[in-house]
């Protein structure tokens, strides 16, 4: 499970897609929000969007794996989703939250890789949100205002990529990937192959 969390507008969901264009192991969470879909968003690609009454069903109903309200707005990972995934040995990439990330950490500390991604300047950051033209002025506002407080989580992180050159970020997202799929516990049939390697010596 690869968690990527950063200030709003800092580059995780054009990341992720670079991600997910580029490596065929892994699965994007496509989260459910209340949130208003931005123009050109796809429901059940970008996110399921849904009313406040059914984010409250799955909720209750144990369908989320983990929630949070996030700049006015709920926000949360369905769990089938991700379970399938895992049981069919693919890698789950997660565009969530500090507090999602903390709760998905009390389950399954072990199989979480966690990223923090960093504007290089605060200036940087506005115009991301800007260039994105997708938001109002307010929502922009709003966002900014609580990007100090989201970076404050970053030592909560493993990884800290600062989102300078997005095709570099990604070398580097890639290298993070490859480099804890070769954690021995997360290599599946390596004693049995070891046993076999050494019987033949
Ligand atoms: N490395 C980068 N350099 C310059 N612009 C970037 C970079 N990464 C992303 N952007 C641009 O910044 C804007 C915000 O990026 P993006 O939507 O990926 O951020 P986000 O972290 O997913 O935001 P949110 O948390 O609000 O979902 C987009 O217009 C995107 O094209
Ligand atoms: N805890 C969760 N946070 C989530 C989830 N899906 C997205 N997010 C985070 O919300 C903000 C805002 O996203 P936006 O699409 O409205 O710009 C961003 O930080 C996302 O990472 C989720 O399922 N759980």
């Amino acid at each position: 499970m690869l968690v990527l969390s950063s200030p709003s507008g800092a580059g995780k969901t054009t990341l992720s897609r670079k991600l997910l264009a580029s490596d065929d192991r892994i699965t994007m969470s496509v989260s459910v929000t209340t949130r208003p879909p931005r123009p050109g968003e796809v429901d059940g690609k970008d996110y399921y969007f849904v009313d406040v009454p059914t984010f409250h069903r799955m909720r209750d109903e144990g369908e989320l794996l983990e929630h949070a309200v996030v700049f006015d707005n709920l926000y949360g990972t369905p769990r089938p989703a991700v379970e399938l995934a895992l049981s069919a040995g693919r890698d789950v990439l997660f565009d969530i939250d500090w507090q999602g990330t903390q709760q998905l950490g009390e389950t399954a500390q072990q199989d979480l890789v966690k990223v923090f991604l960093l504007p290089p300047t605060a200036a940087d950051l506005e115009q991301r949100l800007r260039s994105r033209a997708q938001d109002s002025e307010e929502v922009v506002h709003q966002r900014m205002a609580k990007a100090s407080d989201e970076i404050s989580h970053y030592t909560e992180y493993d990884y800290i990529i600062i989102n300078h050159e997005v095709d570099d970020s990604l070398v580097k997202l890639t290298a993070i990937l490859q480099a804890e799929r070769l954690k021995r516990r997360r290599l599946t049939g390596l004693s049995s192959f070891v046993k076999g390697l050494r019987d033949a010596l």
